[in-house]
């Protein structure tokens, strides 16, 4: 996606994305895989000089270009409505749009709730800027403007506060100043200051200044037309340097290297002085924050602590780094991806000559902190030995990205972070007070003689077997080969992130055909805790795309979002290599992913979510299939193929045609092989389906097999494939 800036205002300490980041020390930064400057397409950039910054970025609409657009214009930017940088809602959408009020966000104009971009010349004001109403950055909570949301007084930051939630924040300084002073003035010299002792303001959130001093000026009139709260919130500072445990320390250390330098004796007498380095800390204090997506806590690129998350578009913080989604990051074009491999490709062609991996060499000297052996932003002296003798001795070039090359982090462990985190479940998980009734098994038994194949009732039934002996209902027993649901027998699985469509699920082996992979566990709830819960997380998480229930049988849901085994990872597609089928063991109905193809180790598993929603927009699939419907949502496409009434007919006398030609043809009677029972019995087993007394539990569980069987639908056909 690519899309131009508009030009603004100079630069303040905020740089969300890391795409557009220099680490300190760094060098301009960084060129494509072959050398040259990234094409805009990508959406990977090469950076001159970040002239500017905004918390979720910005960009022009077409006709605000920048007049002196430069390299930096094209750049991804994330979406302060869906946090993404590609619009879910119009993927084919690629400008953003900007927020002439204060907050200054960019948006995709679909996610803005516009049908087209609005003309570029004229100012555009999102839709809580023009209702004076914007979301408390901490609590997320909406407030009236100025009244109890205040905006932070630094320059261009965009982010509204309760004063209250601040206070919980701590740290941060909140001054009231006269309405009629220019609040503007980031200079301004605040006529009071009303924080107390112990740090905490004095204010209310409404605004109003308890301040003795300024009692006789307040008096007659409402202290929240007079007076305004001024501060600056917290995403100006580093979280991490303002922990003051961690100053203390450093401190200390330095005052230990310190001595320690004087005892050796390393200053000599007539040697050059050496510069002064200032401390990390002060080294710090010059350099860019990078802001969490969701809340005001910022870090230096060195300062990121091991629990954040971070992508060269975003940064998570250590708060949200596990309850957040980063936004997708595609790894093809990816910046951090392409950097990586070079360094791989580099080391391959070193390898004759030292076979230690670059990333190994990292000293301790510029390194992050938090992150011991990953480098800062110098080689260091063994790297660049080691750089020297290969362009020497073997005519390799130095890599053209050069000395100052820095990345934030450990790009593989980063760009393929860990997958969201959930509760374990290797069962079902039931509520005590509330839990699906217990569906008693067909009762009859199954007639297979060595092993229960596709062809054993209770499969058929959509039942395990069970139990062995006389009660059981199953004629081998043990390993009967249909229990593997109630043995648990799943397949090794681990998950991997699938462009596009957040983390998917992959089989460490190959899949036969027919073999149970795993099952869908989760919360077992009732329709009206599934209703609640739902709305819940839509107001909490509007921007969620994730979707974790699953129906199990009718009003009974499984909710895998916060306890569930890895098949919640497993993603849609229109053309499905696994299939989820309701099977009843022991009494309980289960959800279990079977394969419907053999699938190779590594290839993703899918199967069709068959969405029921009348959002069909909402649910956009990506899964890239030929036969895609566009969609997750279920039946749209059957619905295009539809049979007219003639068709339909037409087809019912084929098959028609062809069962009574196949009946006359018939030698041996599979009928008699297959089914139990006297001979009328058995017809009717095979002209009408299952029996009865089965319809309810196989038409919800959709068993096609029932409509197919009663009105003998496509036989024709489907002899005709079976003969291929
Ligand atoms: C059960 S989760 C699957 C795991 C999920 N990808 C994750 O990262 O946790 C279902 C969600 O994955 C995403 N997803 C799955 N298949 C998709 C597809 N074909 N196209 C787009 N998004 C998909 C959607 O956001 C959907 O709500």
């Amino acid at each position: 996606m690519v899309a131009t800036r508009k030009k603004r205002g100079p630069t303040s300490d905020q740089e969300p994305p890391l795409k557009k980041a220099k680490a300190e020390g760094e060098t301009d930064l960084v060129e494509n895989a072959e050398g040259s400057k990234e094409n805009s397409e990508s959406g990977v950039m090469a950076i001159d000089k970040p002239t500017e910054s905004l918390t979720d970025g910005a960009m022009s609409r077409p006709k605000k270009k920048a007049k002196n657009a430069n390299a930096a214009d094209d750049m991804q930017w994330i979406c302060g409505e869906c946090k993404e940088a590609e619009c879910m809602i119009r993927p084919d959408t690629s400008e953003f749009l900007i927020c002439d009020g204060q907050c200054e966000r960019v948006f995709h104009y679909p996610c803005a709730g516009l049908n087209e971009l609005p003309p570029g010349d004229e100012d555009w004001i999102c839709k809580d800027c023009s209702k004076k109403k914007h979301q408390c950055t901490i609590c997320q909570e909406y407030g009236n403007d100025d009244e109890d949301v205040f905006l932070c007084n630094k320059d261009r930051c965009g982010l509204f506060f309760h004063l209250s939630c601040l206070e919980v924040e701590g740290d941060v300084e909140v001054k009231m100043v006269k309405e009629e002073e220019p609040i503007t003035s980031r200079t301004a010299t605040p006529t009071t200051v009303s924080t107390s002792d112990d740090g905490s303001s004095s204010n209310n959130n409404d605004g109003s200044n308890n301040n003795n001093d300024d009692d006789e000026e307040a008096e007659g009139a409402t202290a929240s037309s007079r007076y305004k709260p001024v501060f600056t919130c917290p995403a100006h500072n580093c979280w991490t340097c303002t922990q003051k445990d961690m100053i203390e320390k450093e401190r200390l250390q330095a005052e230990a290297d310190r001595k320690i330098g004087t005892s050796n004796g390393k200053k000599k007498k007539g040697k050059r002085k050496k510069k002064k380095v200032p401390s990390l800390f002060q080294q710090k204090t010059e350099t860019r924050l990078y802001r969490c997506l969701y809340c005001p806590t910022s870090y230096h690129l060195t300062c990121l602590p091991p629990t954040s998350r971070f992508h060269e578009l975003a940064v998570l913080c250590h708060d949200h780094a596990s309850t957040h989604k980063l936004p997708d990051l595609d790894l093809s074009t990816s910046l951090q991806n392409q950097v990586e491999s070079r360094i791989d490709k580099k080391e391959e062609q070193l390898s004759g000559v030292r076979r230690r991996r670059l990333s190994n060499l990292a000293s301790g000297k510029n390194s992050n902190p938090f992150f011991i052996g990953i480098r800062g932003d110098r080689y260091t002296k063994e790297e660049e030995e080691y750089l020297q003798y290969a362009e020497e001795k073997h005519d390799i070039p130095r890599p053209n990205y050069g000395i100052g090359f820095c990345l934030p982090c450990d790009i593989r462990k980063e760009v393929n972070s860990k997958p969201p985190t959930y509760k374990h479940l290797s069962a079902l998980k039931y509520r005590q007070d509330h839990k699906p009734k217990k569906i008693p098994l067909d009762g009859e038994r199954c007639q297979c003689v060595d092993k229960c194949a596709d062809n054993c009732f209770n499969r058929l039934a959509l039942e395990e077997c069970m139990g062995e002996g006389p009660n059981s209902n199953c004629n081998v027993g043990g390993n009967c080969g249909n229990r593997s649901l109630g043995k648990r027998e799943f397949v090794k699985c681990k998950p991997q992130r699938e462009g596009g469509k957040g983390w998917g699920l992959v089989p460490v082996n190959a899949v036969p055909k027919g073999k149970l992979i795993q099952e869908y566990v989760g919360e077992v709830i009732h329709e009206e805790e599934k209703t609640k819960r739902m709305i819940e997380w839509n107001k909490e998480h509007p921007n969620d795309p994730n979707f974790y229930l699953m129906a199990i049988s009718k009003d009974w849901y499984v909710d895998a979002r916060e306890y569930a085994n890895m098949a919640r990872f497993i993603n849609h597609s229109c053309d499905p290599n696994c299939k989820v089928v309701t099977v009843n063991v022991k009494g309980y109905k289960r959800n279990g992913i079977y394969a419907i193809k053999d699938i190779a180790a590594g290839e993703f598993l899918c199967y069709d979510y068959k969405f029921d929603t009348n959002q069909a927009d909402r649910f956009i699939c990506r899964c890239g299939a030929k036969n895609c419907r566009g969609t997750m949502q279920f039946g749209k496409q059957d619905k295009d193929k539809s049979l007219s009434w003639k068709e339909a007919k037409a087809k019912y006398e084929v098959d028609k045609k062809f069962v009574e030609e196949r009946e006359k043809k018939m030698t041996v009677s599979l009928v008699d092989e297959m089914v139990p029972g006297s001979k009328q019995q058995k017809d009717e087993h095979v002209s009408y389906g299952p029996p009865e007394h089965k319809r309810a539990i196989i038409l919800q569980d959709r068993v096609f097999l029932w409509r197919n069987a009663k009105r003998g639908a496509d036989f024709a056909s489907r002899d005709a494939r079976l003969q291929k």
